[in-house]
């Protein structure tokens, strides 16, 4: 069976790699895209590569991720968020190639006081969730058969993220300073790229939108804390307020997702995000020592 993963240098790109380099899923035929060599946003070139072959999947890894920028750089993330991602879907529908595509904890607003649903109402408060919502609305309005997948605070041994911004500023610093204010779960790439690929070989036919993170809850400044302890490192760590830490975009206070969809329809049992953090730190320092 073949996969298209498209974006596939990036965070959750590498992981999928890394899988099928470790013999992980011997039966799934991956072909990985990176963005040279396919860009999302180029209609005729997505054409051309979904009927250059018989592809059961396409897994789109690509994505504009970083949100402070999204705040200045309106044109570029909409266009890789919202027209790649239609692009994708319209040729995917043409090709009967199902989709499957990522989206964020960042759809919401973050005023809930109770875990987000996949029925609750998504109303951005940054460009990026915004465009992400758009781009889930792409999917499901040109692509029949499609899974997209809302996960939240994604990290690993890959790309960038904050398990390793954490680590790389430490040995430069007395002090961190991290917000204790937006409430969430972190996600290690791992366990969402191994929950796609039993959607994929279990042959589901259980469409539709699902959430999945870690289970669990943590502040910003509680993962930190357990990056730190994690990996040993000795360092003040300071608990503050969004309000003193410098960004373009808003975040939402508290984007905790209710996972039961897709716990009850794929018989998960999703790892805490603490257990998940002691097998991501450990497969870090195998790369970086
Ligand atoms: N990171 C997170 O915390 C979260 C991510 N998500 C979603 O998960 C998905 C994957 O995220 P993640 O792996 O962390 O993201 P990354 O930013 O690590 O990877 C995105 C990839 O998209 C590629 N890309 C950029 N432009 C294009 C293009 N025109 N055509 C094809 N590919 C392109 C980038 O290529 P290049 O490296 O060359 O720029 C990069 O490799 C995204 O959709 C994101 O919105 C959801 C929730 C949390
Ligand atoms: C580096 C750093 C960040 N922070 C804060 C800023 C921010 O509120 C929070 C996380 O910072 P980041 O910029 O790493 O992450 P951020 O861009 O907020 O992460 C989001 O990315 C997108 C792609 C998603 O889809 C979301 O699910 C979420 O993962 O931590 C500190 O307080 N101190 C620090 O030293």
């Amino acid at each position: 069976m073949k996969i298209l993963v498209t974006g596939a240098s990036g965070q959750l790109g590498s992981t999928f790699k890394s899988l099928a380099k470790k013999g992980y899923a011997k039966e799934l035929d991956f072909v990985f895209k990176s963005a040279t060599d396919l860009d999302i946003t180029d209609i005729d070139a997505v054409q051309e590569e979904l009927t250059s072959s018989d592809y059961a999947y396409c897994i789109n890894c690509a994505g504009f991720t970083n949100v402070d920028s999204a705040e200045d750089q309106n044109d570029l993330a909409y266009l890789l968020n919202v027209t790649g991602v239609r692009n994708l879907a319209i040729n995917c529908n043409r090709s009967k190639t199902i989709l499957i595509h990522i989206s964020t904890d960042f759809v919401f607003d973050g005023f809930s006081n109770v875990p987000y649903s996949e029925e609750a109402v998504a109303r951005p408060i940054n460009f990026y969730g915004d465009t992400k919502y758009k781009g889930e609305r792409a999917v499901i309005n040109n692509v029949s058969r499609y899974f997209i997948l809302r996960t939240s605070w994604l990290y690993s041994e890959f790309g960038q993220n904050f398990m390793k911004t954490m680590l790389k500023l430490a040995p430069k610093k007395d002090t961190i300073s991290v917000v204790y204010d937006q409430i969430g779960t972190p996600t290690y790439a791992l366990d969402l790229a191994n929950t796609i690929l039993l959607i994929i070989k279990e042959n589901s036919k259980d469409y539709g939108t699902y959430n999945y993170s870690n289970e669990g809850v943590a502040s910003w400044y509680d993962f930190a804390k357990a990056i730190f302890e994690g990996y040993t490192i000795d360092i003040e760590l300071k608990p503050i307020l969004s309000t003193a830490y410098e960004m373009s975009a808003e975040r939402p206070k508290f984007s905790v997702l209710d996972k039961s969809k897709i716990k009850d329809t794929f018989g998960l049992i999703i790892p805490h995000w603490k257990d998940s953090l002691s097998v991501a730190l450990r497969a870090y320092s195998q790369i970086n020592g």
